[in-house]
């Protein structure tokens, strides 16, 4: 098993075209990789504009869709483990907000539906995700030349128990592409990370997209790479940006060894 792997995040700005979506995310993903990225990890809603009447008209049902051949193709031809954000899956009836991942050989090998689904009702935002989305029901971690890597998006942050049974199956490294907003972004984004990051004794990689004023739903921004330690490795503005860091796996166990939190619990 490989010690060290080149980890990025693309934070790309969303617009409501899909082809341009799509066209950036190779451009940025291309970038990540020209710096030796290996696993690429993008932002929850990547393809589309976070707003409930259009997750159904930009909803792609596997195998087939634009932007499900799209991360198909760029992870073969850039030869990357590419968790691709997440983006409206259609399966019968119902929509599911779905992270896909796709091998060096372009192939599906993890498929993340969002389990807690964000409804909230703040004073200056109301939000109900439950309106559109069925929640998953399954937790997920996938292999990795680097070890098991785990899945979570967005409002799933709130919920410790999905990182700590990600971790009890084995999850070192946890994508969690997201899309924190103005009002819960400053508040509370960077220490949900750190906090996961801290109690998993995990690596975490919180992308999110950049800051767009003009969108119906506006985005913090501030994609982060974690360490196990908490640390904030690498922190990205609020415009695009990609971000990269080798992920050290043997510093992982070195202070799962050295601070034994996770085998008392
Ligand atoms: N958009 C989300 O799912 C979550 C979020 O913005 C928050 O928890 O705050």
């Amino acid at each position: 098993m490989a010690s060290k792997v080149c980890a990025a995040i693309c934070q790309l700005r969303v617009t409501a075209d899909k082809k341009a979506n799509l066209a950036r995310a190779g451009e940025l993903i291309r970038l990540a990789r020209d710096q030796g990225a290996e696993l690429v990890v993008l932002s929850e809603m990547f393809v589309c504009p976070y707003a409930n009447h259009l997750f159904p008209l930009y909803a792609e049902s596997f195998p087939a869709g634009e932007a499900l051949s799209f991360l198909s193709s760029v992870a073969r031809e850039e030869r990357i483990y590419l968790v691709g954000g997440s983006l409206p899956e259609k399966e019968g009836d119902y929509l599911y907000n779905t992270s896909f991942v796709f091998d060096p050989e372009g192939k599906l090998i993890a498929r993340y539906r969002k389990i807690h689904l964000f409804d909230v009702d703040l004073p200056h935002l109301r939000y109900r995700e439950s309106e559109v989305f069925q929640p998953g029901k399954e937790v997920v971690v996938f292999p990795t030349p680097w070890g098991k890597v785990g899945l979570a998006i967005c409002f799933d942050l709130r919920f410790p128990s999905l990182f700590r049974e990600m971790v009890r199956r084995g999850a070192k490294i946890i994508a969690v592409p997201a899309a924190y907003n103005l009002i819960t972004g400053p508040a509370h984004w960077e220490l949900l990370v750190r906090s996961r990051a801290l109690d998993n004794q995990a690596y975490l990689l919180g992308a999110a997209p950049a800051r767009d004023y003009s969108a119906p739903y506006v985005a913090f921004g501030h994609s982060l790479i974690v360490s196990p330690w908490a640390e904030v490795l690498a922190r990205a503005g609020a415009g695009e940006e990609v971000l990269t860091v080798t992920l050290d796996l043997d510093y992982l166990e070195r202070v799962r060894r050295e601070l034994p939190v996770l085998i008392k619990d």
